[in-house]
Order: C-alpha cells, then sequence, then structure tokens
C-alpha cells in the first residue's frame, strides 16, 4: 500500500456503484484502486490517491451494512483519509427501513462530524435535484423506471422527506439558490443547519458547476453522501489543492485473451432494451427464472449451451424480465427469495463459464455484479477505458488472475452497450 496518503476515501454500497464512482475519480485526476470488501492485508495494492472499498451492502439488513461500513471507514481513515465519501446510488436506491440513513449516522458519529452534506446527482447520467427533489431525466424518480425495482422501489422524490424516513436526527436543504451563491454560502448553510441540530443536508444540484460548489465545500467536513457526481465535485477539488496526480489515466487495455461473455439481472429498462439490441450481434439466452426457482438444471443448461458457442465469439445469459414479469414471479415466491436465489444462479454460471475459458465479462446489475464478483473471489481492481457514463472497463489488480470486467448499473448505457463494451475489452 502506498506510504502516502489517501486524498480520498470511498465506502460504495454496491459493486457497479463502486466502479462508477472510481472511473469518475480516475477521470478527476485522482489515481484510483477499487478493492472488494476491506483489503486482507496481504493484497498488494498500487499507489493510488483515492482507494473505493466496494461493499455490497445496499439491499442486506441495515445493522450489517453499519458495521461493514464503520469498518471500511476505518481501514481508509487508517491511510490517511481525512474525507471520506459514503457512495449510495444516483436514484437513492434504498427502502424506509435504510441503508442509506442508518449508515450515515453510523458513519457520521464514528467521524465525529456534526452534518453531512447528500447529493445523489449524477448530471451526466441525467440525475439532478431541484428542492430537494430527484429527476430522473425530465421526470421525479417516482415516476421514472425506479418505481418498479425489483429490491427497491423508489416512490417518493422528495429526498429530505425519503432520508428523513431513515435518519435519526432531521434533514434539512442547502437549495440551489444556496449553491448558486458558491462555496461560502453553503457552507454557512450547513453551518446554521448543523447548529439547528440537522444531521444531514440534502443539496440541490443540476449542472457540473454545482458540485463543483458542493465538492469543495464538503471537503471542509470529514464525511459526505452521494453518487459519481458528488464524486466529481471532490476529485475535482482535490486536484485543485495539488492532491491528485498527473498519472490517473486510465491504464492501457492489454489483452487478457479467453473467451467473452455477458450476463444481465438487471430488470431496468435500460438493460432490457440492451439485451433486444444485443440479439444482433452475439447468441442470446434467456434464461426461465421459473426453472431456477423450481431448483431445475437451468444452470448445467446455460453453461453447456454456453460452451457450444463461446469458440464462435461472446454469447449474452439473461435471467431479465419485465417489470409485469417480476411482479408476477414475486407473487409466487417472495421478492428478496426470487431475487437472491436468481443472484445465486448468476453467479453459478459465471463461475462455469470462468471455469471454461472466459477471462472477459459483461455483468448488468449491481445486486448481480456483486454475487458474481464475491462467487469469482476477485478482491480488487484497476480501472480500464470508459465504456459510457458511469461504466468502466475494470481489470483485476492481481495478476496471477488476470480478467477484463464490466459492472454495469442495469440503468446506464446506450442501447448498444454490450456490443461497446466488448469492443473495448479485448
Ligand atoms: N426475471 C426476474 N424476476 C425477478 N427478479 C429478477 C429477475 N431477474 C433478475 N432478478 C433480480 O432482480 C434484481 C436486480 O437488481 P440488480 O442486479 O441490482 O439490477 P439493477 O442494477 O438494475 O438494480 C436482482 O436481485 C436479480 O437477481
Ligand atoms: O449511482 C449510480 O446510479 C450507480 O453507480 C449505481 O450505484 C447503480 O446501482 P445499480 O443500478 O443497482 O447497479
Amino acid at each position: 500500500m502506498s506510504p502516502r496518503a489517501l486524498a480520498l476515501g470511498a465506502v460504495a454500497d454496491d459493486y457497479t456503484g463502486a466502479s462508477d464512482l472510481a472511473n469518475t475519480l480516475t477521470k478527476a485526476g485522482l489515481r484510483t484502486v477499487q478493492t472488494i470488501g476491506v483489503p486482507d492485508p496481504d493484497l498488494a495494492l498500487p499507489e493510488v490517491d483515492a482507494v473505493v472499498v466496494a461493499l455490497k451492502s445496499r439491499s442486506i439488513p441495515a445493522g450489517q451494512a453499519v458495521e461493514r461500513s464503520l469498518a471500511a471507514e476505518r481501514w481508509l481513515r487508517e491511510r490517511g483519509a481525512a474525507h471520506v465519501l459514503f457512495k449510495i446510488c444516483s436514484t437513492f436506491d434504498s427502502t424506509d427501513a435504510g441503508n442509506i440513513g442508518p449508515v450515515l449516522d453510523a458513519l457520521r458519529t464514528a467521524a465525529g462530524a456534526p452534518i453531512a452534506l447528500v447529493t445523489p446527482a449524477f448530471p451526466e447520467t441525467g440525475r439532478t435535484i431541484y428542492q430537494g427533489h430527484l429527476f430522473v431525466g425530465a421526470v421525479p424518480l417516482d415516476e421514472s423506471p425506479l418505481k418498479d425495482h425489483p429490491l427497491n422501489p423508489m416512490r417518493d422524490a422528495n429526498l429530505v422527506r425519503v432520508l428523513a424516513r431513515q435518519t435519526a436526527s432531521p434533514v434539512g436543504l442547502v437549495d440551489l439558490a444556496t449553491v448558486a451563491g458558491g462555496v461560502a454560502a453553503v457552507a454557512s448553510r450547513l453551518d446554521a443547519l448543523a447548529q439547528a441540530g440537522h444531521g444531514a443536508a440534502i443539496a440541490d444540484t443540476v449542472f457540473e458547476s454545482d458540485l463543483e460548489i458542493l465538492g469543495n465545500a464538503a471537503l471542509a467536513h470529514p464525511l459526505s453522501v452521494g453518487a459519481s457526481g458528488l464524486g466529481l465535485g471532490l476529485g475535482r477539488a482535490l486536484v485543485a489543492a495539488g492532491r491528485g496526480s498527473a498519472a490517473a489515466d486510465a491504464l492501457p487495455g492489454e489483452g487478457v485473451g479467453g473467451h467473452a461473455a455477458c450476463l444481465a439481472g438487471s430488470c431496468s429498462q435500460a438493460t432490457l432494451g440492451q439485451i433486444e439490441a444485443a440479439e444482433a450481434h452475439m447468441p442470446v439466452l434467456r434464461l426461465d427464472p421459473e426453472r431456477i426457482l423450481a431448483g431445475e438444471a437451468a444452470i448445467e443448461g446455460a453453461l453447456a449451451w454456453a460452451a457450444e458457442r463461446l469458440g464462435n465469439g461472446p454469447v449474452l445469459i439473461a435471467t431479465s424480465a419485465t417489470p409485469e414479469a417480476v411482479r408476477a414471479l414475486q407473487a409466487r415466491h417472495g421478492g428478496a427469495e426470487a431475487g437472491h436465489a436468481i443472484e445465486a444462479a448468476n453467479a453459478a454460471i459465471a463461475a462455469g463459464l470462468v471455469a471454461g475459458g472466459v477471462r472477459r465479462l459483461v455483468v448488468a446489475g449491481g445486486e448481480t455484479s456483486g454475487a458474481v464478483v464475491d462467487h469469482l473471489g476477485l478482491r480488487a481492481f484497476r480501472l480500464g477505458p470508459e465504456i459510457a457514463a458511469g461504466v468502466p472497463v475494470l481489470r483485476t489488480a492481481s495478476a496471477a488472475e488476470p480478467m477484463l470486467l464490466a459492472l454495469k448499473s442495469g440503468n446506464f448505457g446506450g442501447r448498444d452497450f454490450f456490443a461497446r463494451a466488448l469492443d473495448l475489452m479485448r
């Protein structure tokens, strides 16, 4: 590990989100590595300016999410990180039971911070916030496809209200007029809110210039909460303060060879369109989730199907389904049960693909990516080129197991995502 103090530490609540943030920090000029969980002491990491510790903590019981996030924060502080960003989803994915609020409260207490600035905005992907309301493109969060998410349907766009249901202390707002007033105006609003007993403040954000102001203001505090957009603001502020490195460019793409495959477990509208478009480029197998839940030999069947085709080029295996089909399946089996069983099946398929010579793997879906990466036992990633906003090529950090991966947030990427990713992963 680098003897140099980290310029920035981040704890991410899922693996796709972590790679999204690591990509943004790299682009901002911070050399960044993504680790899977708190690294074991034997894991040799390159010298970096920022570490993103990826957790799979978005949809687990809040107590476990708190414990794992605190362990990650401790590790980052021990490596000199004066500021820690808790990376959440740009669509604020969570339930009323958490986990954003409970983790925020615990990290804030650990850091001795009176208040944390919170903004999941990511304008590059159409996530903006006005008067505390999150917009996805032109529509409020609760009218966007996120209202049908299989694990955490988002039915309220007012983030002050959403976060207040999850935290112990009151939640305030830093409105757009204050943000437009600059770093000093945001700083004094945060101080006033803290003095009035608020533990968190949602910050309005429309443009990247807002994020630069918010990143600067957030650095005066030990903790902030946000998505890749806040990462951009923090990264640019740190680089302007001389804490970055000129050599933060993404790694040159050295080939790893082997077969290439894609797996999709996301049921987002974007991913459904990308699967449809992939049919023009590669064989696509749509798995019947009922067969997975019935314990039938769906995994073996998928692997046999792939083995016959991988020699000729990439393949795509998908469990993804429309919101109606997801609702019907969940009504029969329960939401969490169905989700976990399908994640486990995708993870087993990934392991079978790798055993069969796949070294380049694209995974669509945050929870799905978490299950796959955990099952493969991968421990850290370096950053490669950007495939689409928020999705980089990842290279395993350990030379012993060279692989290229792309962990795609369900909602990210254009219709040609799979073909584009494979083009950059040769
Ligand atoms: N056909 C299906 N029916 C119900 N749930 C599904 C189906 N296919 C996948 N899932 C589950 O839906 C969830 C999708 O979440 P995730 O992988 O995080 O995608 P996203 O990035 O879109 O949020 C996972 O738990 C996955 O196992
Ligand atoms: O901030 C984002 O939108 C992403 O980085 C992210 O966290 C996505 O989560 P999933 O859609 O569950 O992959």
